[in-house]
């Protein structure tokens, strides 16, 4: 399924490939905070990613050197079961993790476009390059918030985009969101595709063919992504 440079890690189960990723994220951000002194990363919402959550929440890490936000969100209200930082507090940020730094995309703005300023501060807080990316995608080729028919995509999608976070309205998935852009996801150390599926393991096969949002990350040779996938 992978283009040049990708690497595949295929698993039987889906608990054995969240155990070996939450390890495989484990050991990168540890050596971030070795290196660096602190490690950053960014996660996907969606509702494949749970497990997953767990896992890295149990690995002995000192958290406290950890920031984490989200590669995307929907906005609604962070109570809302729509919401990924809700996912996320419930299932990443649990127990020793809960010492992790995290910053949400979702503010208390109606209007998203106006939180821009306060989430581009927000971000730059963070250790930069991101140490990781979790991607999750879409059966419609979409990853992070970059939806095929958005009428932003090609901003989202510009390698070139100064902007860190933008506003996306889906068209075709419920409620607005706020997404961190290509550059960013492309500056961090690595990149993990997170697919669970047959379904999605042919989306991603025919991203490139299709031009899908996810070929952004596929078809690219800069910063190839890892691909971690179960049935
Ligand atoms: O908030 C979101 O919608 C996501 O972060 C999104 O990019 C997600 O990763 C994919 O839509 C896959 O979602 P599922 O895991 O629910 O299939």
């Amino acid at each position: 399924m992978g283009a040049a440079g990708m690497s595949e890690h295929l698993f039987d189960h889906a608990d054995t490939r969240d155990e070996a990723l939450a390890k495989h994220i484990a050991d990168a951000l540890q050596r971030d905070i070795s290196a660096r002194g602190a490690a950053s990363i960014a996660v996907s919402g969606g509702r494949s990613p749970r497990g997953l959550f767990l896992k890295l929440a149990a690995r002995p890490l000192d958290w406290s050197r950890v920031h984490i936000t989200l590669v995307d969100e929907r906005w609604v209200d962070t109570a809302s079961a729509d919401s990924n930082e809700r996912l996320v507090r419930e299932t990443l940020l649990q127990g020793p993790a809960a010492d992790a730094n995290f910053i949400g995309l979702k503010t208390a703005h109606a209007d998203p476009r106006e939180a821009i300023p306060a989430l581009v501060a927000a971000l730059a807080t963070m250790p930069l390059p991101l140490t990781c990316v979790v991607l999750g995608m879409g059966d419609d080729g979409h990853t992070a918030s970059w939806f095929p028919q958005a009428s932003n995509l090609g901003a989202l999608l510009d390698p070139d985009n100064p902007a860190p976070v933008a506003v996306c309205d889906p068209v075709t998935a419920p409620h607005l969101r706020m997404t961190l852009t290509l550059p960013v996801v492309l500056a961090a150390s690595e990149i993990m595709l997170y697919i669970t599926g047959d379904a999605k393991r042919e989306v991603l096969a025919r991203a490139a063919a299709a031009d899908y949002p996810v070929a952004a990350i596929t078809a690219q040779q800069h910063n190839p992504a890892s691909i971690w996938w179960a049935p």
